[in-house]
């Protein structure tokens, strides 16, 4: 309350009142003119002036003088008028012959002159009486924006975005809090209809070429008649031989943020010689696909179209359509380069050995791969080619639910300024996250950069690995918290792809449900199954890599009588792996699934790692033991027939290497 210098108030105890209050004196100047302060006075004539202080010009909006290079001959105004162009031609409509009108910057401040740039199919002709209005209109772009200035965009202009007690931004994600794969859909055209894996099981759902225009002047004409438009310049992939370079035009600063996060973030001087992106989405996820539109089965659409190297977003603004449709697109790309792409977490010890976590949604790849003894190669997409692991991505993507401090420290702290935190619940005051929560969904996600975890392996990249860890959620209890697997083993299991959640939360207690998602990640395939599976056999032998298979699901009965496996019990078997001690280890051999499961491992009660001692009734177990078996059987059945790898000897192998009934 005490102001000092000229003018000053003192709220000294001397001069305590009758009510105990302070009594005010103000001392006057001799000269007797009140001045504010005694510091000199802002370089400022003018509020306006003095606001225009408080910025000072950056990279990488701003692009830097004097950069060396094949563009170092390009004058500043010139490369900004081609980014310009670049993005109006992105946002261009292929029907019409202007437009659209692109300005950069935020329409809200119009005291900025702004740089427009329009691309014209026919720019000898000047715009007649014919044109539309719309053609007459500026669409203002917002390109690669700060976390900062995307931040206030979202809480200006965004309902139910907020800052979050520990800085996040707390968004909303609409009426979808998950992805939709009956919507996702990929032209099949001369090239796909060869290449990519159609028709049973497939989740590749067909759509035409001209359906897919329909869509994409769907999405563009809605992004052109907004004010404003994000655009995100980056990359994918952090071997620098196999970069793919993105954009994505967006609605939301959301989903900007979540893209800067996701995505591998270019610097200053990438940015400035980004050139044409080899990918681009047009996220219109607010505005909904028409049901008069051939093929559309709802209002929600996410088409990809390979040889146009472009995405389509209706109807969902789920932000990780995005970072799985792009992941889509690189089980397409890599695997021509003889690359393979993994929807897995990677990790690296003190000594460079590398382990990767395979395993479906919800099954602990963020979770255990964010360790805080090893470096953190990334939590989800990776490549593994002939130089070693690369992680596709620049950040990680967390399950929040039941996130606690204690169990998840290094997680919990990336939950800060910058960290996208979707459809959580907070305290409309203190603005603190309950993160037991289920109120939106049970899918509440983080997004952050993986710098945020403080041992990232920046570049993230790494040998090749020693340990393939396939982690299964089996609901049902009865696999074994650890085995150790053979060749056959490891491939069986990635084929089968298998874990069991369950079904509805909410309405009890209900059956767990089985999953079976080939190479633990069918949704995002394009090739078939075997297609991968043949490439991490040969991978896995000529690099002598270990294979587990690690149950973080039921322990002690299935869901409903048993409880999820201790967490720190999981993270002593990953210890232990990571290690090498596990290797070591005395084994026994499980009936029916075959499995070698260790009688020891430190830290761990061994009345757990035989599935059957947590069982109070043993029929039951039994029972359960002989349904799960049954339903890999029937699932496999799909791939009886096909070939893996060169010889037929490892196929013979790999069908034997399933349960036995
Ligand atoms: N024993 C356990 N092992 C691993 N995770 C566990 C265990 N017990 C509980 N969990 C919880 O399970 C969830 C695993 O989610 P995580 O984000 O790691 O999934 P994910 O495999 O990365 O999935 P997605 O591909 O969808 O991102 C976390 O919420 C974690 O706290
Ligand atoms: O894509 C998502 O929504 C989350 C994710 O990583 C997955 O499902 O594998
Ligand atoms: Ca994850
Ligand atoms: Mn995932």
């Amino acid at each position: 309350m005490a102001a000092n210098g000229n003018g000053r108030v003192n709220l000294a105890n001397r001069g305590a009142g009758r009510n105990g209050l302070a009594k005010i004196q103000t001392q006057t100047r001799q000269n007797g003119i009140c001045h504010d302060d005694s510091a000199p006075p802002v370089k400022a004539q003018t509020i306006d002036e003095l606001h225009s202080l408080q910025k000072k010009k950056s990279a990488p909006t701003t692009p830097i003088n004097g950069t060396q290079g094949a563009f170092a001959a390009i004058s500043d105004e010139e490369r900004q008028k081609q980014q310009l162009q670049s993005i109006s031609a992105s946002l261009a409509s292929l029907t019409r012959e202007t437009g659209p009108k692109v300005v950069k910057g935020d329409p809200a401040r119009q005291s900025e002159t702004p740089k427009v740039s329009h691309v014209s199919h026919h720019d000898y002709f000047a715009p007649t009486i014919s044109v539309s209005d719309s053609s007459l209109k500026f669409t203002h772009i917002l390109c690669n924006l700060s976390p900062a200035e995307l931040y206030e965009q979202a809480i200006k202009y965004e309902k139910g975005s907020f800052i979050t007690s520990s800085g996040a931004l707390a968004t909303l994600s609409g009426a979808k809090t998950g992805r939709s794969p009956k919507d996702k859909r990929v032209v099949r055209d001369d090239t796909t209809e060869d290449d990519l894996w159609w028709g049973k099981g497939s989740p590749n759902i067909e759509m035409d070429e001209h359906t897919f225009m329909v869509n994409r002047e769907r999405a563009v004409d809605y992004l052109n008649s907004l004010d404003k438009v994000f655009v995100n310049d980056q990359f994918l992939n952090w071997d620098p031989e196999n970069r793919i370079k993105v954009r994505i035009v967006s609605a939301r600063a959301y989903h900007s943020l979540f893209m800067h996060n996701m995505c591998i973030r270019p610097t200053p001087e990438e940015l400035e010689n980004f050139g044409t992106p080899d990918f681009t989405i047009y996220n219109a996820g607010q505005f909904p696909c028409n049901r008069y539109t051939h093929y559309m089965t709802s209002s929600t659409s996410i088409d990809l179209n390979l040889a146009r190297r472009e995405m389509v977003i209706l109807g969902t603004q789920y932000a990780g359509e995005m970072k799985k449709g792009l992941f889509s697109v690189m089980h397409y790309l890599m695997p021509k380069r003889q690359i393979l792409s993994l929807h897995s977490g990677c990790n690296m010890g003190k000594d460079g050995d590398v382990a990767l976590f395979f395993g479906l949604s919800g099954t602990g790849k963020t979770t255990l791969s964010t360790d805080h003894n090893r470096y953190l190669v990334g939590d989800d997409e990776h490549c593994w080619s002939q130089n070693g692991v690369s992680n596709i991505e620049g950040g990680c993507y967390a399950k929040c639910i039941d996130l606690s401090r204690e169990k998840e420290p290094d997680i919990w702290n990336a939950i800060k300024f910058g960290a996208v935190l979707e459809n959580v619940v907070f305290d409309e005051h203190t603005r603190e996250v309950d993160y037991a929560d289920k109120s939106v969904t049970e899918n509440t996600r983080a997004a952050y950069p993986i710098e945020y975890i403080p041992n990232a392996k920046i570049p993230c990249v790494g040998p090749h690995p020693k340990n393939v860890i396939l982690l299964a959620c089996d609901a049902f209890g009865v696999l074994p918290p650890v085995s150790k697997l053979s060749l056959a083993q490891t491939m069986y299991h990635f084929i089968s792809g298998y874990t069991a959640l369950v079904a509805g939360t909410e309405e009890g207690v209900k059956e767990p449900q089985a999953t079976f998602s080939a190479c633990f990640g069918a949704a995002f395939i394009m090739l078939h199954p075997t297609k991968y599976a043949a490439m991490l056999a040969a991978k896995m032998q000529k690099h002598g890599a270990t294979g587990w298979l690690v149950n973080t699901g039921w322990s002690g009965g299935s869901y409903g009588s048993g409880s999820r496996m201790k967490l720190a019990y999981t993270r002593k078997i990953i210890d232990a792996i990571h290690s090498g001690s596990l290797l070591e280890a005395d084994y026994k051999k499980t009936s029916v699934f075959g499995l070698e499961i260790p009688t020891e491992v430190k830290g761990v009660p061994s009345e757990i790692l035989d599935p059957v001692n947590t069982w109070s009734d043993k029929k039951a177990y039994k029972d359960t033991l002989l349904k799960l078996a049954g339903l890999f059987k029937s699932n496999f059945e799909g791939f009886m027939t096909h070939k893996i790898g060169k010889d037929d000897k490892l196929t013979g192998e790999i069908l034997a290497a399933g349960p036995i009934v």
